[in-house]
């Protein structure tokens, strides 16, 4: 394990939503973390629980779901157990957000600039001169590449990739230690979801900031992130280093993800693996993807595998890995 401290360590997150119909088990007990200046991609097909764990870590679960179990710690403060007032000011200044579809959220019939103000007025912790108003706003615009004439503009006349990049300089504007970004780049062209995906990774290197990133389009992920989480029916069956992961995938649903990249100038993924994720009102005993698994044996369907160190920082639940050393499992 590397030796840097982690700035988000999420532990035993638990989330789930009490239906009529039973409880949905939409997060089980996940760990990872975040180090300083790190893009961590929480990948997976859609349902297995990447927006729950994001909304779970910005205390934006909305019931019928409910945070069961876990802590978040950020800097060693537990995101979880904020109370209203301190999860208000941590809100922007500390975690900053970008939904799925942010470019749609801005306000049509303000200018960027004012629309920046606010952001930074109404979130701020001391009161900040116009003078230093406007040059923060500036700034902002700079470290997403777009020039302080954007200021002046409103949505309208943005491009889709330039409204989605004001959206990142509104995340950024309280410079927070941590963003969390839901599909960024969804609803954009290709070639647009590229420039947005170098501004994130700009704003990493150049303000440091961590990101939790989340999305399906595996191709994108590998380019962005520094280590991935793949995330199956509420779990988290394999983390590690990107490029550890995509070229040596020790989980058998890692490699169906990676085989179904789609070919060139296709945009989305399908899941060539047999069988649905299983019913999480009531998930297996044993290996929750013992329902798709090619590999599958009794020992799948009775025992949970415990997560197993296949590399460098590199960890995979899967009773056929080969273990260089145990972990706890979470
Ligand atoms: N309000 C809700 N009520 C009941 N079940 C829910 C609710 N919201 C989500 N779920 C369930 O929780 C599980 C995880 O959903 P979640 O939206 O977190 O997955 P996801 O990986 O983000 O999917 P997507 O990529 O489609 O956004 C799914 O089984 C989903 O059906």
């Amino acid at each position: 394990m590397s030796p840097v401290a982690p700035r988000l360590q999420v532990r035993s997150l638990d989330v789930r939503y009490h239906t009529a119909r039973g409880s949905v088990q939409a997060v089980s007990g996940i760990d990872f973390d975040v180090r300083p200046g790190e893009l961590v991609g929480l990948i997976g097909e859609s349902g297995c629980g990447k927006t729950t764990t994001a909304m779970a870590l910005l205390r934006l679960v909305q019931p019928p779901g409910r945070v069961h179990a876990g802590t978040a710690l950020l800097d060693g403060v537990d995101l979880l157990a904020l109370s209203g007032e301190q999860l208000r000011r941590a809100r922007w200044s500390t975690v900053a957000f970008i939904p799925q579809g942010a470019q749609n959220s801005l306000n049509p019939v303000m200018r960027v600039g004012a629309q920046l103000v606010d952001v930074i007025r109404a979130h701020s912790r001391t009161r900040i001169a116009k003078s230093e108003l406007a040059e923060r706003t500036r700034e902002c615009l700079t470290s997403v590449g777009l020039s302080s004439e954007v200021l002046g503009l409103y949505p309208h006349q943005l491009s889709g990739g330039m409204k989605q990049r004001v959206c990142i300089a509104m995340a950024v504007s309280l410079r927070p230690q941590l963003i969390i970004a839901d599909e960024p780049t969804s609803a954009l062209d290709v070639i647009v979801q590229r420039v947005v995906a170098q501004t994130l990774l700009r704003i990493k290197e150049e303000l440091g900031v961590s990101i939790v990133l989340i999305g399906h389009d595996i191709g994108l992920m590998a380019q962005l992130a520094d280590r991935v989480a793949v995330m199956y029916a509420g779990r988290i069956v394999e983390f590690g280093p990107t490029t550890e992961v995509f070229a040596r995938p020790g989980h058998p649903y890692t490699r169906q993800l990676i085989e179904a990249v789609p070919a060139l100038g296709r945009s989305t993924t399908t899941i060539t693996g047999e069988g649905r994720m299983p019913d999480l009102r009531n998930p297996p005993n044993g290996c929750i993807f013992q329902g798709r698994c090619p590999e599958v044996t009794d020992l799948c369907r009775d025992t949970p595998p415990v997560a197993v160190h296949i590399g460098d920082d590199h960890l995979s639940h899967c009773h056929f890995n080969e273990p260089l050393e145990e972990v706890h499992d979470g």
